[in-house]
């Protein structure tokens, strides 16, 4: 069977890092082989992006990320699928949907850089309360330039504002609150939503 290609964005804080491991764990608690990956990825296209994301801005820093994507879908996401994984993938199309555009770039050019991006059986969006992520990012650190604005607001509100122009695009959205929910509570409707889509257990 091919695998099934599952990506995690949303907001700075929003517990993208924190969920997707404990996501992992749990499907393959329950028999599935899984993939964990990034964007930007590890490949030298990504490790660029990551480490100079203070350096490169606008479209710059737009085409790097995506060069990266389709050498991590080349290179890895395609392989791991064809091999019947599930691959789940922190931060994809929907992040450059939201940051490239907080950058100043405008959105129909993400929209087209990414147009021939693979898209994914499931784009997990999850978000927060601005004041909630801000507190979370101050107990954190903050890990990036988009990071240091002050308010969470603007990232979360695009997130919502282009959920339409995602949909339309052909991104199967499902959103998560981590706000309202533990990470383990959130990771376990993430899972029913899964094993629906799996079409092997009916959601709960
Ligand atoms: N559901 C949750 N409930 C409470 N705290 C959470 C939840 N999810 C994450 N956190 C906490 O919020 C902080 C930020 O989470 P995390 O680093 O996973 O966010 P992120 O979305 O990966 O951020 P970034 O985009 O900056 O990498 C962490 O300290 C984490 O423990
Ligand atoms: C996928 C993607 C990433 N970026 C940038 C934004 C951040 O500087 C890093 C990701 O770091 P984090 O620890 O996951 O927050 O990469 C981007 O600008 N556009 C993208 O599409």
């Amino acid at each position: 069977m091919p695998g099934i290609f599952i990506t995690v964005d949303g907001p700075g804080g929003a517990g993208k890092t924190t969920l997707l491991p404990l996501l992992g764990a749990a499907l393959a608690e329950q028999g599935e082989r899984v993939h964990l990956t990034r964007e930007p990825s590890s490949g030298p296209l990504g490790r660029l992006a990551r480490e100079h994301t203070a350096a490169f801005h606008g479209p710059a820093l737009a085409c790097l990320v995506t060069a990266d994507r389709f050498h991590h879908l080349a290179e890895e996401i395609e392989p791991a699928l064809a091999a019947g994984q599930v691959v789940l993938c922190d931060r994809y199309v929907p992040s450059s949907y939201v940051l490239q555009v907080l950058d100043g770039v405008p959105l129909q050019y993400v929209r087209q850089l990414n147009a021939s991006a693979r898209r994914p059986d499931l784009a997990i969006i999850l978000t927060a309360a601005p004041h909630i992520l801000e507190m979370r990012l101050a107990e954190r650190g903050v890990h990036s330039r988009f990071e240091h604005r002050g308010s969470s607001a603007p990232e979360a509100d695009l997130y919502a504002e282009h959920a339409g122009f995602l949909t339309t695009d052909g991104f199967p959205l499902y959103h998560v609150d981590t706000g309202e929910f533990s990470p383990q509570a959130a990771v376990h409707a993430i899972t029913c939503h899964v094993r629906a889509l799996l079409s092997r257990t009916p959601q709960v």
